[in-house]
């Protein structure tokens, strides 16, 4: 049986964790594909105390991976923009299969490399680059081809859904977590993409790509993070029934798509609400199926190494006995619709606001003003005292559903107030149904 030979560019946490389960599991991988995959050159700067390549080749010039004749498959496990999308065109134009785990690369340039590797006719798959070890694109772009899509949302980053669960469930200090998370391998090299929502921004933008059959439009989404949620937020939440998660949301809608990634209340005994730690979920809403969620770790080093090697088997599979792969982004390139991408302003949700107000006589009503004349509905209130001699006070406000563009007015009247401090804590409520 001639053997499938992967390269692999990189050995930290996915490569080693790559490394691993393709040398641990060899034998029952054998058996899935029909032919042994080795491990014929690992491309790395320095190595990694989990992975014995005493009996590999090892080059620090990843490039020499890409082009190396010997090799079938490259998997690009380097991460980031212009070196990784490099290396890939170039695999791409020797004749090789490409894996990737690298999301931020597959939304922002997914439709170039998705291109180039049809006209060189190789595969490129990423089942790793969105919710880690979840098969999510396998399940949208292949379970569930037959279905049209309503919407879909996720917990989609490892990292922002660990930091949130310590900080309610510890009461442990946002940075202490986030620095465990970087131990841990969880975070981006880069963790501003993990707290400012950046990646789970390109995790939807590839998920609503193939969910809506349109380009990848990672520049048209609404991205917030969760730098801006302090503990408090997450114990008012609680009072009042909730949890704060931050989500991903696609959905569409008559005039367009939503694409939109921020902190959100979600009531307490929905499923979504109980996804904890470096768990990612995602619920796709569609015709034929009804709903459907997916649970499991969303990071870490074999959980993704989980998605990468299903990814390379089913490419070996395919050198066994080719067959007609999906299409990457599950739809044929001309079939793609250019579908428009709302703007955040035009959704609509109910609201949390936390805002905190000099503790004077009237300002309750001088809020419920405000909501009153822009017509906003509030559904719940509580003012939460200062501490002794503390003339400050937060008051905390649910209200009914309203369009975004209004809430902002409303907001910026609520910030001139002479009692109010600046700026209005404001986070939206996802019922997901
Ligand atoms: N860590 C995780 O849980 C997950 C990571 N990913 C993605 O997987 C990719 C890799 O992430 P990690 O393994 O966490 O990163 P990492 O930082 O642990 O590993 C990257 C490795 O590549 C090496 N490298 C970078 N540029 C290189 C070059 N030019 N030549 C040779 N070696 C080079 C680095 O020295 C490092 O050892 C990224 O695209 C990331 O977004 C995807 C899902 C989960
Ligand atoms: N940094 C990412 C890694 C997986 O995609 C996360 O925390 O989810
Ligand atoms: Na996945």
């Amino acid at each position: 049986m001639k053997p499938v030979k992967v390269g692999i560019c990189g050995l930290g946490t996915v490569g080693s964790g790559t490394f691993n389960v393709l040398t641990r599991n060899s034998e029952s991988i054998t058996a899935r594909t029909g032919r042994p995959i080795i491990i014929e050159q690992v491309g790395t700067r320095r190595g990694n105390p989990t992975c014995d390549t005493s009996r590999t080749s090892v080059t620090t010039d990843i490039f020499d991976v890409a082009r190396n004749p010997d090799i079938d498959i490259v998997v690009e496990l380097i991460g980031g923009y212009d070196v990784a999308k490099d290396l890939i065109l170039t695999a791409i134009s020797n004749g090789k299969h490409v894996v990737t785990a690298n999301k931020a690369l597959i939304a922002e340039h997914g439709n170039e490399i998705f291109h180039a590797a049809r006209e060189n006719n190789v595969i490129v798959a990423y089942e790793a680059a969105v919710a880690g070890g979840i098969p999510v694109i396998k399940t949208l772009r292949e379970g569930l081809s037959a279905n049209d899509v309503n919407w879909l949302a996720g917990i989609i980053n490892g990292t922002g859904n660990f930091i949130l669960t310590e900080m309610g469930d510890k009461n442990r200090p946002f940075e202490e977590v986030l620095k465990e998370a970087q131990e841990l391998g969880y975070a981006e090299a880069d963790p501003t993409f993990d707290v400012e929502g950046i990646d789970a921004c390109h995790k939807l933008t590839i998920m609503a790509s193939i969910a809506f059959g349109m380009p990848l439009q990672f520049n048209k989404a609404f991205t917030e993070g969760i730098s801006q949620v302090t503990p408090g937020d997450i114990q008012y939440a609680e009072e009042l029934g909730y949890r704060i998660k931050h989500l991903g949301i696609s959905r569409k809608t008559t005039k367009g798509v939503e694409l939109r990634v921020h902190p959100a209340l979600i009531p307490a005994d929905r499923p979504m609400a109980n996804i904890n730690g470096v768990l990612n979920s995602v619920v796709i809403n569609a015709d034929a199926i009804g709903e459907t969620m997916l649970v499991g770790p969303g990071a870490g080093a074999e959980p993704t190494a989980s998605s990468v090697v299903a990814d390379i088997i089913d490419i070996a599979r395919n050198l066994e006995t080719p067959q007609s792969m999906p299409f990457p982004l599950g739809y044929s390139s001309d079939a793609m619709q250019p579908v428009e991408v709302l703007s955040v302003d035009e959704i609509e949700c109910a609201y949390y606001l936390r805002i905190h107000v000099n503790d004077h006589p009237g300002v309750i009503t001088a809020l419920s003003s405000v909501l009153g004349e822009n017509n906003i509905n509030i559904s719940a209130m509580t003012q939460k005292a200062g501490r002794e001699h503390d003339m400050h006070a937060d008051v905390v406000i649910l209200t009914e559903t309203v369009r975004e563009s209004v809430m902002k007015q409303a907001l910026t009247k609520i910030e001139a107030l002479q009692d109010v401090q600046s700026p209005v804590a404001h986070i939206r409520v996802e019922a997901l149904s």
